[in-house]
């Protein structure tokens, strides 16, 4: 899925690659490589113009490279791996884990090398370019086999010198050319093969290569690896770490984090960086029966809170979209239509509202069929609580069905025996009123009257409703409704005398406004006529 270290070199068409295999090129992880011949400095001194390939393409002087029968034997010895027994190049130009072309002899030059997997490609340029050179791939033993055999070749000193293939930078090499002289090739262009081998030996990008849904899938890792690079010296630290404590590597990687805070931590993607996903917010902002701005900003506050948490939602960068649900059907419909048809709907985690129960239905039916989650934090109605019909219907606030138990207990221990409901007809919130009298009625509570007004009520008919209320001689009335309507019915309370001073007790919400009595600004701003004034308003509450 990721790959930090991958080799391009300069004739790779890295578009094609990408395309094929679905990954995104993240740019460079260190400077610049190369695969070259490298000849160990204290053996460079045997024949001038050692460093160029030429000396490989004479028979006689490739014979400085060549081995006695003893050195050679103790090299192959380490050309396969003990545990499995097999050769470190089982390709089918090797020979016992060696490649002879067929111009050689004893004489030729040998080349060691680690993997033919990575190295492999040298049996084609020798062929081409008719070097007398064998090759052997002895694996990891090329760490330390050059410099035991240097050792031994200067301790006896034998006139033949050492050759090895490797990348540089490596643990072998490094990027300094303190222990090795490096051999010149002719430069690629100039090769009829360079596709498969010239290029070999110019500068290579060492690039990251990610899955390309990455970007998508794990944004924060992307945007990581995209940032992530090691200097010449960050690299050379590694690889020199790597050398004292060879296949330790996640210790190294480990202490070294631990001492180059300074290096990474401009890799760790800011929260602009991180993947944002969305929730589609329906707040009641204006032009509505329930009114609350506030939610807006708690909302906001949350969302800020979850954005700097980072033990929740860590890779992401959570955003939310705010439009008014105006606790009106059509308009919450119209703001879904709104969030289905936003560019970033995929992104659209689930909706946060509507307020209100009225709009729930339409809204909750609609949405299984996109399998999007609603989540309302105020819609209290008890219909929506059937997990098979809404099943992606869920709600921070407490269904009102569970009033009953409350009511029934607090009249139970005050001892009263007879209560009313006054409350607006086709309202989904109120249908707990049938539960509540249901309950109560069982316990013995007399539910006198469960009175609904329409809607579209002329004003001067409300006194009609209270004063059937008052003939019953009902002092305990639940009103649940909303704001406009409880300014009326609490104005003809004062008028008729009902309020709390005449001994009538009267439950009304606790989300109505905090100036929902406020008659003098209602009538002035929102065209009421309600026939109180604030003064005698604030008389009835
Ligand atoms: N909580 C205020 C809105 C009530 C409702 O419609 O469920």
């Amino acid at each position: 899925m990721v790959n930090l270290e991958v080799w391009i070199a300069p004739d790779t068409n890295l578009i094609e690659f990408t395309n094929a295999y679905q990954v995104k090129d993240c740019g460079a992880v260190a400077p610049a490589g190369r695969f070259g011949w490298f000849v160990p400095l204290p053996l460079a001194y045997l024949v001038p113009g050692m460093d160029h390939w030429r000396i490989f393409a004479d028979e006689s002087t490739a014979s400085l490279f060549s081995m006695s029968d003893r050195d050679f034997n103790y090299v192959q010895s380490f050309a396969r791996l003990s545990a499995t027994d097999k050769f470190y190049c089982e390709e089918s130009f090797c020979t016992t884990g060696i490649f002879t072309p067929t111009h050689c002899n004893t004489s030729c030059a040998v080349l060691l090398a680690g993997h033919p997997d990575e190295t492999g490609f040298v049996v084609q340029h020798i062929l081409e370019m008719k070097l007398f050179v064998r090759v052997i791939w002895v694996g990891p033993n090329l760490k330390w086999l050059p410099d035991t055999l240097t050792a031994s070749y200067l301790n006896e000193k034998t006139n033949h010198s050492l050759v090895l293939l490797s990348h540089m930078p490596s643990p072998i090499t490094m990027w300094d050319n303190s222990k090795f002289m490096s051999v010149a090739f002719p430069p690629c262009e100039t090769l009829q093969t360079s596709q498969n081998v010239g290029c070999k030996y110019e500068l290579h990008r060492l690039v990251k290569l990610v899955w390309s849904r990455l970007e998508v899938g794990a944004k924060p890792a992307y945007e990581a690896v995209q940032k992530m690079s090691f200097s010449r010296d960050n690299y050379l630290d590694l690889l020199a770490r790597y050398s004292q404590q060879p296949g330790a590597v996640e210790k190294i990687a480990c202490e070294w984090l631990v001492e180059n805070k300074v290096s990474w931590k401009p890799w760790i993607p800011t929260s602009d960086e991180k993947n944002v996903i969305y929730i589609g917010g329906i707040f009641p902002i204006s032009v509505s029966t329930y009114t609350a701005k506030g939610i807006v900003r708690a909302a906001e506050m949350a969302l800020e809170a979850v954005n700097a948490n980072d033990t929740i939602l860590r890779d992401y960068n959570l955003k939310m979209k705010v439009n008014n649900g105006e606790c009106k059907a059509e308009a919450v419909m119209n703001t879904f239509i709104y969030y289905v048809l936003f560019s970033v709907y995929k992104k659209l985690v689930g909706i946060l509202g509507p307020a209100c129960s009225d709009t729930v239905e339409p809204l909750a039916g609609v949405t299984k069929h996109f399998r999007t989650v609603v989540i309302s934090y105020s819609a209290e109605g008890s219909t929506f609580s059937d997990r098979s019909k809404y099943p992606y219907f869920f709600r921070t606030i407490g269904e009102n069905t569970q009033y009953k138990f409350v009511y029934l207990q607090l009249f139970q221990k005050l001892g009263w025996e007879q209560v009313a409901a006054l409350t607006e007809d086709g309202h989904k919130y109120t249908e707990y009123i049938s539960h509540t009298q249901d309950l109560l009625q069982a316990n013995g509570i007399t539910f006198v009257v469960n009175r609904k007004f329409p809607r579209d009520r002329e004003k001067a008919s409300m006194s009609k409703y209270l004063q059937e209320l008052k003939n019953k001689k009902v002092h305990i009335i639940i009103g649940d409704m909303f704001d406009v309507a409880v300014r009326d019915v609490m104005c003809q309370a004062y008028n008729l005398k009902m309020t709390a001073q005449e001994g009538y007790v009267w439950f009304l919400p606790q989300w109505l406004a905090p100036n929902w009595y406020d008659t003098d600004y209602y009538n002035a701003h929102h065209l009421e006529n309600v026939m109180c004034s604030t003064t005698q308003m604030i008389d009835v509450s």
